[in-house]
């Protein structure tokens, strides 16, 4: 490897399942050293971790990263959205933080939602719908069940915050991150009040929102040595507005991640106001909007077909009649917070490789129906020829192609599957970890006083292998969106009769 050309930054990806983190060449985008160190996520009824396991494994994947890591110029912390961590007086965690993958708010969402007018009223105001993901749900749910726990709260951050909090002992987020909340209003760029005092949150409790390209501040003397006292700390963002700033993504350009959660989102000069609740309307980590699209059953959900059915993830089987909808955790996108995992059409001549395509079906198709509507939200995203269960027409035609990241863009398995569902052209670029690449870009940004997006496209980033589009599979997503509508029932099923 040459001697990097440029000031070194270091990009850190805290995301579900691990800390991700990767040294880079500030001039030429070349990753020069990289870490990785795992988190743990309960299993039982919610999705809790513990942010002083993130931290360690922050300093456990820096410090993975060798030497270069101590000669970065500047550092961006990019995280998991929504999470609640809630920290006592001393800034220690007062409970394992509740995961955007946690579902238990799912009442506390629905009264929140009809506490402020109804879908409507928050789409206009937040720019989304609040799902059981979004932070202010998650409070509420603490402030019913574990109130003395609520009652310890002296402070209330998303999963980036408090790793940057750590770093620089300031307590500040981005307007990217802060619009996973539910509590930070689109409309007026600032934390609602209204909504705060609905969810029971002082605002005292929270953290400054930075502008775009402000720094969040340096690595202070005491952040455990595993930096240099003085590197430059960027905003941060969330993990997908950090993706979006990897690929350098320009509006109306639709991104499939296929990670823990999966997630279609495209960036939009338009502010995105859903009152059905599909897609949120997030602000991106600049100055536009990310509209997008979550399933909490990705990548998680067909291994654990995969397993199940003891069969390697890309031993799959085409055309077996199957039909699965793997919402193994309840599902958000449709929203379906009590489902659970549904296969049927199985026959004695079924095979384990048709049922694990049958899966991979499942969770793309949940993904793909969101695509016309993340893409209506760019006035001149909007495609022709879309319709609800796919995008573009077969064949692909002008639209844009689908660019697939995630750990699951690696599978030949999800990227067939997406082609074929989608009808539509694949681009998988060769950069890996994009979410921790797009927080180098921000820390690159801070530095050198550029435009992080331009950052990550002089970066060239976004390289990559195309695939063209095929023939979509009509009949596929035909028989997904007929047994998605005649289980509806079975889908909703209250917890209690699960
Ligand atoms: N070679 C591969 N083929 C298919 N899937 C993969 C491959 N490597 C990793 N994955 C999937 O990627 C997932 C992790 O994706 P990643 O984007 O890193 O997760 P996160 O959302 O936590 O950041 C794993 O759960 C795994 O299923
Ligand atoms: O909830 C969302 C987006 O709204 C998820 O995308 C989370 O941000 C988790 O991301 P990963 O860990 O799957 O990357």
């Amino acid at each position: 490897m040459s001697a990097p050309e440029g000031p070194l930054v270091i990009g850190v990806d805290s995301s579900t399942q691990s800390t991700k983190a990767l040294v880079v060449d500030a001039s030429t985008g070349e990753v020069v050293a990289s870490g990785q160190a795992p988190h743990t996520v309960t299993t039982g009824t919610g999705r809790e971790s513990d942010p002083e396991e993130w931290w360690r494994a922050l300093q456990e994947a820096v410090a993975r990263c060798g030497r270069a890591a101590g000669e970065a110029a500047a550092v961006s912390v990019a995280g998991q959205q929504h999470g609640l961590v809630t920290l006592d007086g001393d800034g220690r965690p007062v409970r394992p933080a509740l995961l955007w993958n946690d579902v238990r708010s799912a009442p506390q969402r629905d009264r929140l939602v009809a506490a402020l007018g109804g879908p409507g009223r928050w789409a206009e105001r937040v720019g989304s719908v609040p799902a059981p993901a979004f932070t202010v749900t998650k409070w509420a749910w603490l402030c019913e069940n574990e109130p003395d726990a609520a009652k310890s709260t002296a402070a209330v951050r998303l999963p980036h915050d408090y790793l940057t909090e750590r770093l620089t002992g300031r307590a500040t987020t981005d307007r990217g991150d802060a619009s996973g909340t539910g509590w930070w209003a689109s409309s007026t760029q600032t934390y609602d009040e209204e909504i705060l005092g609905l969810a029971g949150l002082r605002s005292e409790t929270l953290p400054h929102v930075l502008e775009p390209g402000e720094a969040a501040g340096t690595v202070r003397g005491t952040s455990d040595g595993f930096l240099t006292p003085g590197t430059l700390v960027a905003t941060g963002t969330g993990d997908n507005m950090a993706a979006a700033l990897g690929l350098g993504l320009r509006p109306g350009q639709p991104v499939l991640s296929l990670g823990t959660s999966g997630t279609v989102y495209t960036v939009s000069t338009r502010r995105p106001q859903d009152p059905t609740g599909t897609v949120s309307g997030f602000a991106d980590a600049r100055t536009d909007w990310l509209p997008l699209a979550c399933t909490l059953n990705c990548t998680l959900a067909v291994d654990r077909m995969a397993a199940l059915l003891s069969r390697d993830r890309e031993d799959v089987e085409l055309d077996g009649g199957v039909t699965a909808l793997p919402f193994l955790d309840g599902e958000r996108t449709p929203n379906l917070p009590y489902a659970r995992g549904l296969l049927t059409g199985l026959q004695h001549s079924t095979t384990g490789g048709q049922v694990l395509q049958a899966s991979y079906d499942g969770a793309v198709f949940a993904l793909l129906r969101a695509l016309d509507r993340v893409l209506g939200e760019e006035p001149q995203g909007a495609e022709a020829g879309g319709t609800q269960t796919g995008g573009a027409q077969a064949g692909g035609g002008t639209e844009a192609p689908l660019t697939l990241i995630g750990g699951g863009a690696k599978g030949t398995a999800w990227r067939e599957t997406v082609r074929r569902l989608s009808g539509r052209a694949v681009h998988v670029p060769r950069a890996e970890e994009l979410v921790a690449l797009g927080a180098a870009a921000q820390a690159a940004g801070l530095l050198l006083g550029e435009d992080p997006a331009a950052v990550a496209r002089r970066w060239n980033t976004a390289a990559g292998d195309s695939y063209a589009p095929v023939e979509r599979d009509d009949a596929a997503l035909t028989r997904l969106s007929e047994v998605l509508g005649d289980a509806d029932t079975l889908l909703n099923r209250s917890p209690e009769r699960l």
